[in-house]
């Protein structure tokens, strides 16, 4: 769908391409390389104001005629409250980041010219946010509440991240897992408007200009993803965008990054999903995945393009990729870029956070746990190198360490000379010295673990079995179905009680609901979802303008969310606080975070405050309405929107 139509005339050479009927990928003459030493000043179009028809604008060596769309112009737009502050008219009700519906007072209303086009009555934003609360609970089929929840975002951001973030526990599930993943699977048909970039391969060469269309500057933080595996569902391609959009969702929802700082990209190079190639709902380009050195140079040319257009400290998070390109991509560009991979490392931190929360339930130390791992990808991975190096923290053996854990593949026991061979660097870390085990029940009695975790989206992989002999070794068995969405969990939370006659202490991906155990006790199974890491994480790093994302922070954010369960949580049987206070739990992981950085010398922002908690508060995003400016005599149409009384 084509957002802002527009003609560029440069004294170059234009470079424009059909596609979809849209004409994309406008070029200076000057190619990429030859634009040094500096590109010309970001250009806010935000800041245009607005004046119906053609306008010429001027920026250093491009001339540019925009052609204005009125419904079009500041459909994101930011919500800063300044650059879109003097939009006016029915613009400013279109304005997600500055609608406030029929929360806008008379004077308000009077000023920005929208007396008349709303009903008479002034609410208040509570007011709203219970008309939200009744229209959701109308709907039934989850889907339906996801559309819902996204028409909100379109219209009103404001009243949505309140309106979620009062109901984190009842909205998570819609925005993200597991919701977003059906929402993911349907894509092309609960797609509405445009909310984030998709950039094709066939834009290669381009990735900068695509990246300029986009109307915000002052990005902070991009969730990208290539759409290779989403979730547990496999290869979505181009629809995989509804993570991004989701993850930047609970960035502000969770985190209180402003809004118009998160940009939700989807790299689309083809999908081999064949029912997605057959659909002729798919929204993405319909072609095999393109790999190799092309995808290489794409992937290079996007990350250099993040920094021209947004600068150094622009936050890449990376989300989905397929396996093979996850580990490559973070080995590549940790350190040079500020960027972590959330599959890897963000599920590395919660899954440790809950280890250590267990230990005050089981009275151990983590170096005395035995882990088994049914998955051997980028998830578990992860989470058992952040064991080591939790376990070396408390002061045990690197190699000691590496033998407490036990990692199961689809092959089997990883094992030193397994037959078919094919042992990556990151699984040979873990491989055993031992014969060829097949099944995961097998390496569950042989190993006799303490701690079982699912990540190979293998639904229904803990049976009763694997779980009942869970019980038998342990007198509080800690089990981690770690898979989304629900329907790749490896257990139920009422399975994983029920087989242990209610000892286990279980956490899963996707919520659960409560149980009731045999002898009354509610327990309320805590969420072992990396949501409960990157948006505090993301909030410190952008906070103290860190670049280079280390291990160190990841352990840093875990024994932080950790510290948060309370004694109370855990005799709920949760290993981690309830979702109502994931935001503070943000905040606190923050705080963490920016502190190491000072500390480190890792912060690029200074000088160090003197109030870490009071600087990361003063940066985020306020859910209530800020009072509307009143637009500048003479814009638009050369007279004030004011009605006389
Ligand atoms: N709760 C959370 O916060 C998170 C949950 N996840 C979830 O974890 C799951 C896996 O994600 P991720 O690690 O990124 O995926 P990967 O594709 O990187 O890894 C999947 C792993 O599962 C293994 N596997 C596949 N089939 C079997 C089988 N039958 N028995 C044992 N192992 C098997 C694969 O084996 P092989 O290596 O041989 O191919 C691979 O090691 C997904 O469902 C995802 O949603 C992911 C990130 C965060
Ligand atoms: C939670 C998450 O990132 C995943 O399942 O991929
Ligand atoms: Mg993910």
């Amino acid at each position: 769908m084509e957002f802002l139509s527009r003609k560029v005339k440069s004294n170059g050479q234009i470079d424009t391409r059909q596609m979809n009927g849209a004409t994309v990928g406008l070029r200076n003459k000057r190619s990429e390389s030859a634009m040094s030493p500096a590109p010309p000043a970001p250009r806010d179009k935000t800041r245009v104001p607005f004046i119906a028809g053609k306008q010429s604008l001027a920026a250093s060596d491009w001339t540019c005629t925009y052609e204005m769309d009125r419904d079009r112009i500041g459909v994101w737009g930011s919500g800063d409250g300044q650059s879109n502050s003097r939009l006016s008219g029915l613009d400013r009700l279109k304005h997600p980041g500055l609608n406030k519906g029929m929360a806008f007072s008379i004077e308000e209303r009077q000023v920005m010219g929208i007396h008349g086009l709303l009903p008479p009555r002034v609410k208040s934003q509570e007011e709203q946010v219970h008309l939200c609360k009744l229209s959701i609970e109308r709907y039934e089929d989850p889907l339906n509440k996801y559309i819902y929840l996204m028409g909100l975002l379109d219209r009103n951001e404001h009243l949505f991240y309140r309106f979620v973030g009062e109901n984190v526990a009842d909205m998570m599930p819609i925005v993200y897992t597991p919701t977003v993943g059906l929402a993911c699977q349907k894509y092309g048909l609960v797609y509405r408007r445009p909310r984030g970039l998709f950039i094709t391969i066939h834009d290669k060469g381009h990735v900068y200009d695509i990246l300029k269309n986009w109307p915000e500057t002052d990005v902070r933080a991009i969730v990208v993803t290539d759409g290779e595996r989403i979730l547990g569902l496999g290869d979505l391609g181009a629809c995989g965008m509804g993570i991004p959009v989701g993850k930047l969702a609970l960035y502000t929802a969770l985190a209180g990054i402003k809004p118009h700082q998160c940009l939700p990209i989807t790299l689309d190079v083809g999908t081999n999903t064949q029912t997605m190639l057959d659909d002729p709902l798919y929204i993405g380009l319909k072609q095999r995945r393109v790999r190799g050195a092309p995808y290489d140079e794409f992937i290079d040319e996007f990350m250099k393009a993040v920094v021209r257009r947004f600068g150094q400290n622009c936050l890449i998070q990376f989300e989905d990729f397929g396996n093979a390109n996850a580990f490559r991509l973070l080995e590549k560009y940790r350190g040079k870029y500020c960027t972590f991979n959330d599959d890897i490392q963000g599920t590395a931190a919660v899954a440790v956070a809950g280890l250590l929360a267990s230990l005050r339930v089981t009275g151990k130390k983590l170096s005395e746990n035995v882990i088994v791992f049914q998955g051997a990808g980028e998830a578990s991975l992860g989470i058992a190198g952040l064991c080591v190096m939790a376990m070396m923290a408390e002061g045990t053996e690197e190699a000691v360490a590496r033998s407490r854990i036990w990692m199961v593949d689809s092959k089997g026991l990883i094992v030193k000379d397994r037959p078919e061979g094919g042992l990556n660097e990151h699984k040979a870390k873990f491989a055993k010295d031992h014969p060829p085990v097949r099944t995961l029940a097998e390496v569950v009695s042989l190993a006799k673990p303490s701690v079982l975790i699912g990540a190979a989206a293998i639904g229904g992989a803990f049976t009763p079995e694997i779980l009942r002999c869970m019980g038998e070794n342990n007198e509080k068995p800690v089990i981690f179905a770690l898979s989304n969405p629900t329907s790749k969990a490896e257990c139920t939370a009422e399975a994983a009680y029920s087989n242990t006659d209610d000892r286990a202490i279980f956490a899963s991906g996707s919520p659960f609901p409560e149980y009731r155990a045999k002898d009354g006790r509610i327990l309320r199974p805590g969420q072992g979802n990396n949501s409960y890491i990157f948006p505090g994480l993301a909030l410190g790093i952008i906070c103290a303008g860190i670049v280079d994302i280390s291990e160190d922070f990841m352990l840093l954010a875990a024994e932080a969310l950790a510290e948060i369960v309370s004694d109370d949580d855990l005799s709920q049987g949760s290993l981690y606080p309830p979702l109502k206070d994931i935001q503070n739990c943000s905040v606190k992981i923050a705080k963490k975070i920016v502190e190491h950085a000072y500390k480190t010398g890792k912060a690029s922002v200074q000088p160090q405050p003197d109030d870490t908690e009071a600087f990361i508060r003063g940066q985020m995003y306020d859910v209530r309405y800020s009072p509307a400016v009143p637009p500048v005599y003479g814009w638009p149409n050369d007279e004030p929107h004011v009605q006389q009384m």
